[in-house]
């Protein structure tokens, strides 16, 4: 369900969010375009992305800009940033949401697999922060929100390069914070517990392990990808002025 919370000051306001074409990232897709914010979303996969802006555009009246880029490409990320600030003026809402949560075991990991899951997992954070820092610092003001995962603070086991660029977001969140703090520009990340997308579903999911998951939260429900959209549009907003440097674990009240 979509927060029924409203923030005026993102109205207008221009958003880029990375992996809009599925899962969370669409539902922040959407819960931003509710706001009235001009959105657009970087993602590799067209078909998905395409039918994200269909359904939001039927939902709202409004339609993302889907901007098709491989975020292991800089150049190709540097394009896709500009061309967001092109059709909607300089991009002061970032959300750095994509990811690839494929397991793996510890002996079967090359250092070619390692730098590929790295440069999705943690590479474009970095790259997509300095390519909207000079708007940011030019409008006074801008909010990072980078997605991390309670993942590495569980001992989740099979996905090692995954969990340590995970927990890298969190470095390199308090960093650029520390960094881009005098221009009014605030970052943080979201650390969501297990969220139930389509592709948890399609991979991940038994009844049994999310049973097992669930009964261990506070709150005995299944979260779902609008879950993560109010705590992502709060660190958008100035309701969240003063707060950077920062996780929000958002997990159901799993740890
Ligand atoms: N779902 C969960 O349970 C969960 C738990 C903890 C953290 N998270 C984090 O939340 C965020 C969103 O997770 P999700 O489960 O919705 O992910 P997802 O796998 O469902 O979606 C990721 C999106 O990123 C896109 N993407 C992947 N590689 C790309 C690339 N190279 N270039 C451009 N786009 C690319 C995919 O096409 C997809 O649309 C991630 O950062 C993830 O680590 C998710």
């Amino acid at each position: 369900m979509m927060p029924s919370a409203k923030f005026p000051d993102l109205e207008g306001a221009s958003v880029l969010i990375t992996g809009g074409g599925s899962g969370i990232g669409a539902a922040l897709v959407e819960g931003f375009v509710l706001q009235g914010a001009k959105v657009a979303f970087i993602d590799i996969a067209d078909a998905a992305s395409q039918a994200v802006c269909d359904h939001v555009e039927q939902e709202t009246g409004a339609r993302p800009l889907f901007l098709k880029a491989d975020l292991r490409d800089i150049e190709a990320l540097r394009v896709a940033v500009a061309r967001a600030a092109e059709a909607h003026d300089r991009v002061t809402v970032l959300v750095n949401n994509a990811a690839l949560d494929d397991r793996h075991a510890i002996e079967n990991v090359t250092a070619d697999f390692w730098d590929n899951n790295q440069s999705i997992n943690l590479r474009p954070h970095f790259f997509t922060a300095q390519a909207v820092a000079p708007d940011m610092k030019e409008a006074g003001r801008g909010s990072i929100i980078n997605f991390t995962s309670t993942s590495f603070m569980i001992n989740h086991p099979n996905m090692p390069s995954y969990t340590t660029a995970k927990a890298g977001i969190i470095g390199l969140t308090k960093g650029l914070a520390g960094e881009l703090g005098p221009h009014g520009i605030r970052v943080n990340a979201i650390a969501p517990g297990w969220v139930i997308t389509e592709r948890q579903r399609d991979l991940w999911v038994t009844d049994e392990s999310l049973a097992t998951h669930v009964s261990r939260q506070c709150i005995k429900e299944v979260m779902q990808p609008a879950d993560m959209v109010g705590p992502c549009l709060f660190l958008a907003s100035d309701a969240s002025r003063m707060l950077t440097a920062q996780t929000l674990i958002v997990d159901g009240g799993f740890l």
